[in-house]
């Protein structure tokens, strides 16, 4: 999809100084190219039970995803927005630190789960989020992002894990 790289703005220092911030509302904002991304995304080698989207950015993606694949849609919350027992992760992001939480029981043992982001950067969202899924019971069957961030090194992380396939659209 060579239009992608085109509706990816780069925004220098944001959210903090030195970080270069790729925004992807001109992608939201073009309903063909949106469709067809969630389409290809949804292109994985393991047809998923569960959806698990990542918030906030990565509901935009794993929701219509969950749709297209008739699956499920759970999805992982930054603290205390969820209801009831959770389980909890806390991780380091690239420009900070993060906790994500899902519901206890949000999916049955050995359910195939797609974990999907916005960004892969360096990958300690999406390793927490795996995390998760094996606290669930879980089996992740795969990765999907819109955008990888080769530089910071996500892709290696997640593969010296054990965790994947990782599928992207875009890499830079
Ligand atoms: O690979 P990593 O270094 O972990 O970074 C990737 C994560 O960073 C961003 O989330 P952010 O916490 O900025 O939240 P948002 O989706 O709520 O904007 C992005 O949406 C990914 O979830
Ligand atoms: N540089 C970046 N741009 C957008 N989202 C991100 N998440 C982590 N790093 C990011």
């Amino acid at each position: 999809m060579s239009e992608l790289a085109g509706l990816i703005r780069r925004v220098p220092d944001y959210p903090t100084p030195g970080v270069l911030f790729r925004d992807l509302t001109p992608l939201w904002a073009d309903s063909q190219v949106f469709h067809r991304t969630v389409v290809e995304l949804s292109k994985v080698n393991q047809v998923p039970d569960v959806v698990m989207g990542i918030e906030a950015r990565g509901f935009i993606f794993a929701a219509p995803m969950a749709l297209h694949l008739g699956a499920a849609f759970v999805p992982l919350r930054k603290p205390g927005k969820l209801p009831g027992p959770s389980h909890r992760v806390e991780f380091d992001l690239e420009y900070g630190s993060a906790v994500l939480e899902v519901q206890e029981g949000a999916c049955g043992p050995g359910s195939r789960v797609l974990v999907v982001d916005d960004v892969l950067a360096t990958g300690g969202t999406t390793r927490a989020a795996a995390e998760l899924v094996d606290r669930l019971d879980c089996q992740l069957v795969g990765i999907s992002v819109l955008l990888e961030l080769a530089d910071l090194g996500g892709r290696a992380l997640l593969e010296d894990a054990g965790i994947g396939p990782v599928h992207s659209l875009v890499r830079e």
